[in-house]
């Protein structure tokens, strides 16, 4: 609710307008029965004068009704749509600032259904509240009130109707709230199928899954309409048991007012008036069921996305952080000490103890058999994920102090698995330099073998990149991402089997880019292939998350076995390097 009147709080005065509005059109509601009523004592007195001066009040009052009602729904719905933009781009804005470990913890289809379905509800809740939060109260008891002074004797029709409609919806309302909850953890898992199953289509088609993929998809897809029809059961009985208790409450008022029409006849002009204001109590019901149906669903949403914003992010939960400008930047040695981590939710650690230096300037190599936790040292490196015991420093600064802003201008990764955004060809470059000019952009290219393929397209660095970029190679991609991380002149740079799609020849390529052009630059370099890392000024062997050998090439070959093993299983494969 906070979350809510923080973001409702700057529209304030079209908020003011909707319920003006909405309070103006309930009043004209309330008070065109007491002029149907004039009207009907007119035509039964038959004074025509009287029914054309009624009968134009009663259009009046149907216009300002409309009026009212168009006006207040403008600007309810430009409130609401407002609202739910900036709870969505905050949230989203948040996302942007959490740690792997959080995008994890909620995976990525959940965010998604957070930002999308979620902010829907709210929309909606915004909507009806404003239509409705005066209007149904002005509505219920303006219409009980002014039902009782019409026909006073009737008083308890009135209130035996509210009485059955208020324990009936009850009861419907105990039963429908339990599914509200479920449907958003249905409408997650639902977007995680569908998001997996599309990212993955080619293995899905090749491994000819379609059929499984279906039927995974179906179940879930079956649970929600059970779930959802369910609700729909509800809300269709609810109309009916309405109307009935409505039509037994008018039956009973017509029975009642017949044996006394003799004594009293004017009570006929009145018994009209009085129908339609139990049509009002029953409509003001309704609409509070309504705004209780929106609001049990917005809720559930408004709390899953407070819960999203009360996460706190790195920068925050560090206070004040140390700058560092990127010429500062690893000037003297990156430390790792005494290093381990384990997987969030996962039982095992997966790296233990590691400890090494490596001065400025200087390339790390880091070899290890597959699982080894390679790619793990790699993702703590580039601060993806927050060692649990041990520290990682560069030039004596716990790398967590170091303004997140400033670290990420410095270093730079590119994964094992490259990732490319839709598109052009420049713009993921400029994900690394965002004023990157097409002369960097170019060098870069050209430093991570890419030049061929892309000076042969005709439209160079503006290609397009599709979606996933299905449109590019593994080769490609791999290119375009060390580009993107080339183009950047990081400080510290870390390769993650980046070169694995590259061939002996480009690899050196590359190599001797990175030896002669980044020669400011430290770099990691994971990789397979010993040829890679051969040449590097230190090289650690990983096994099963542990140092098992530390040393330069020839170093390693004498002392190492595990080491020497992986050399000779790769000879002949890699020599070319050598
Ligand atoms: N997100 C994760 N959650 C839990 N465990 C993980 C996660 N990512 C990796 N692991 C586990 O951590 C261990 C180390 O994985 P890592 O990717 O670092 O190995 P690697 O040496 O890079 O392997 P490869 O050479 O095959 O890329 C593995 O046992 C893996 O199963």
């Amino acid at each position: 609710m906070e979350l809510l009147i923080t973001y409702a709080r700057p529209y304030w005065k079209k908020i003011t307008v909707a319920i003006l509005a909405v309070t103006m059109m309930a009043l004209a509601t309330l008070t065109q029965p007491q002029f149907l009523e004039k009207m009907m004592a007119a035509i039964i007195a038959d004074k025509s004068d009287l029914i054309l001066k009624n009968g134009f009040y009663l259009l009046l009052l149907a216009l300002v009704g409309i009026v009212a009602g168009v006006t207040g729904t403008y600007f309810a719905s430009q409130v609401s749509q407002s609202v739910a933009a900036d709870i969505r781009q905050a949230e989203y804005e948040k996302i942007q600032q959490f740690s792997l470990e959080q995008v994890q913890s909620y995976s990525s289809a959940n965010l998604v259904v957070r930002l999308t379905n979620d902010i829907n509800q709210v929309q909606q809740l915004v909507m009806q509240s404003l239509q409705m939060v005066l209007r149904v109260p002005i509505l219920f008891v303006g219409a009980i009130i002014l039902s009782i002074w019409t026909l006073p004797s009737l008083w308890w029709v009135v209130l035996l109707m509210i009485v059955l409609i208020v324990l009936s919806s009850k009861r419907i309302f105990a039963m429908m709230g339990r599914y509200f909850g479920k449907i958003q953890q249905l409408i997650d898992q639902n977007n995680t199928l569908a998001q997996e199953n599309l990212s993955g289509v080619r293995v899905v088609k090749s491994f000819n899954q379609q059929g499984q993929e279906e039927a995974s998809f179906a179940q879930n897809t079956q649970e929600l309409t059970d779930v959802n029809r369910r609700i729909g059961y509800l809300f269709n009985l609810m109309f009916p048991i309405f109307m009935l208790i409505s039509y037994a409450a008018i039956a009973a008022a017509m029975l009642f007012i017949s044996t006394s029409i003799k004594e009293a006849p004017d009570q006929l002009a009145k018994i009209t008036p009085f129908i339609t204001y139990l049509n009002q109590i029953l409509m003001a019901l309704l609409m509070l069921g309504m705004i209780s149906t929106f609001a049990s669903r917005g809720f559930v949403s408004l709390k899953r996305i407070a819960g999203i914003m009360a996460e706190k992010t790195e920068h925050q939960k560090k206070g004040n952080q140390l700058a560092m400008a990127k010429e500062h930047f690893l000037t003297k040695e990156l430390t790792v000490r005494d290093v381990s981590f384990t997987y969030p939710k996962a039982e095992n650690a997966v790296l233990h103890d590691l400890s090494f230096t490596l001065p400025a300037g200087q390339t790390l190599g880091v070899v290890g058999s597959t699982g080894s936790g390679k790619s793990t040292l790699a993702l703590l490196l580039a601060r993806l994920y927050q060692a649990d015991a041990g520290q990682i420093t560069v030039d004596g600064h716990a790398i967590e102090e170091i303004a997140s802003s400033d670290w990420h201008q410095s270093v730079a990764i590119v994964m094992q698995k490259p990732v490319l955004f839709s598109g052009t060809i420049a713009s993921n470059l400029k994900m690394g330099k965002e004023d990157a000019s097409p002369e960097e952009m170019a060098e870069a290219v050209d430093a991570a073998q890419a030049a061929d393929f892309v000076d042969a397209y005709p439209d160079g660095l503006e290609h397009e990149i599709a979606e996933r970029s299905a449109n590019l190679s593994g080769g490609q991609k791999q290119r375009l991402s060390l580009a993107r991380a080339l183009v950047k002149k990081p400080r510290l740079l870390i390769l993650d089997d980046a070169t694995s799609a590259l061939d002996a020849r480009s690899e050196r390529r590359v190599q001797d880019v990175l030896a002669n052009d980044f020669q400011k630059t430290t770099k990691v370099i994971i990789a397979e292939k010993i040829a890679s890392i051969i040449h590097a000024d230190q090289i650690i062997v990983l096994d099963a998350g542990q140092i098992v050998g530390v040393g330069s090439h020839n170093e390693l070959l004498s002392n190492s076995p595990v080491y020497r093993e992986i050399y000779q299983s790769q000879k002949g494969k890699g020599q070319e390097n050598d």
